[in-house]
């Protein structure tokens, strides 16, 4: 599969002045629920309304969704707001009964998203329809899985593709329930830059609070839409209550993002960036050039070591460099976490360098 302009032919025909928005409740729990929020919608910038009918949960006994009943409710919501809808889908059942309730979007979860079978089943229980269909990262951080099952729809005649940035699991606890690993999103639009990608900051965040600051960001990055959980009563939602937020608060959310531009058009602006960008390219030169000798002498270490006998890793230096640089870091206003991700990489290529002089 390669990058085209078609790719993102389907967004472009919604014909909108600013990002796509997916809204609707995380779960659609009742008919009144569903219509209510749905109606409340209607009015803010949201195109299409998100309900989840049948839910993924990590445990089993936890409210797992209302299933195919729910796709009438969505039907109905459509017909009163005329808000597309779209819904998950996690096996070929459910395919043909979204498809038999006219749900305009389908969307994978990062759970189905990790098997190769199941997104196999569903690529061809979609066949031959003109669905769009909109692929949630893996639950691991691997953007060839993500990629693979999005070209598992274009292989078989999807044309209407997209994906959604969900976050990664992570065993460590951050501030996120998921992970965001903005690099990898970050490469995926490198490769194709025409797929639209649209961030779920609900689920990458797990409390509403940071939902704003993380649409922002998403935003800074040219993403094309926003996925966002919305329920009138969240604290009270059958699932996910902490990550949702009202359609009111939706509604000044979208207010208050700030668009970008993709490039600015104005002489000075560019003349100002081309001159920064040329300050830039001269630092990054150096830092290779200093890196490079970095290394030369840890090349020179390394055979002194192999001719005393002495082992690679020294974790009392390594301390003492680590400890420096954190220093060092402070003083230049880099944070410590940048500095200790940084010297670990560097730490690390020095032992891959002193082993090859080692074996030699
Ligand atoms: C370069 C050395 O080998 C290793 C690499 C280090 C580094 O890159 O700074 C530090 C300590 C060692 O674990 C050394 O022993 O000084």
């Amino acid at each position: 599969m390669e990058n085209k302009k078609e790719l993102r032919s389907w967004l472009d025909a919604f014909g909108l002045n600013h990002p796509l928005v997916i809204a609707g409740p995380c779960s659609a729990e009742t008919e009144e629920q569903l219509l209510k929020i749905a109606h409340q919608l209607k009015d803010t910038d949201t195109s299409v309304l998100r309900a989840g009918i049948w839910k993924p949960r990590t445990r089993p006994g936890n409210f797992e969704g209302v299933g195919a009943l729910g796709l009438k409710w969505l039907q109905r919501a459509k017909e009163e707001t005329g808000l597309l809808t779209t819904t998950e889908v996690a096996n070929a059942n459910h395919v043909d009964l979204a498809l038999k309730h006219d749900v305009d979007i389908l969307w994978i979860g990062a759970r189905t998203t990790v098997s190769p079978f199941i997104v196999q089943e569903i690529a061809e229980a979609v066949k031959g329809t003109d669905k769009i269909i909109l692929v949630k990262n893996p639950v691991n951080p691997d953007l060839a899985l993500w990629l693979g099952a999005v070209e598992r729809f274009y292989t078989a005649g999807i044309t209407k593709l997209g994906v959604i940035h969900r976050g990664f699991s992570t065993y460590e606890k951050t501030r996120y329930r998921n992970n965001p690993e903005w690099q990898i999103p970050i490469d995926l639009q490198n490769t194709f830059p025409d797929l639209p990608l649209i961030l779920d900051p609900s689920h990458i965040a797990g409390k509403r609070d940071i939902i704003f600051d993380l649409c922002q960001t998403a935003l800074d990055l040219n993403y094309d839409g926003l996925m966002i959980e919305t329920h009138f009563d969240p604290d009270n939602a059958w699932s996910d209550a902490k990550q949702q937020i009202t359609p009111r608060a939706l509604d000044k959310m979208t207010v208050d993002l700030k668009i970008r531009k993709v490039e600015g058009d104005e002489a000075e602006f560019n003349n100002q960036l081309n001159t920064m960008r040329t300050q830039i390219d001269l630092i990054d030169d150096q830092i290779m050039d200093m890196l490079g000798k970095r290394m030369k002498i840890v090349d020179g270490i390394g055979a002194l070591k192999k001719k005393n006998n002495v082992a690679i890793l020294q974790v009392k230096r390594w301390n003492e460099v680590l400890g420096r640089m954190i220093l060092e870091g402070e003083q230049n206003k880099l944070r410590e976490e940048f500095v200790l991700k940084i010297y670990k990489a560097i730490h690390q290529e020095s032992i891959n360098h002193q082993k090859k002089v080692i074996n030699e």
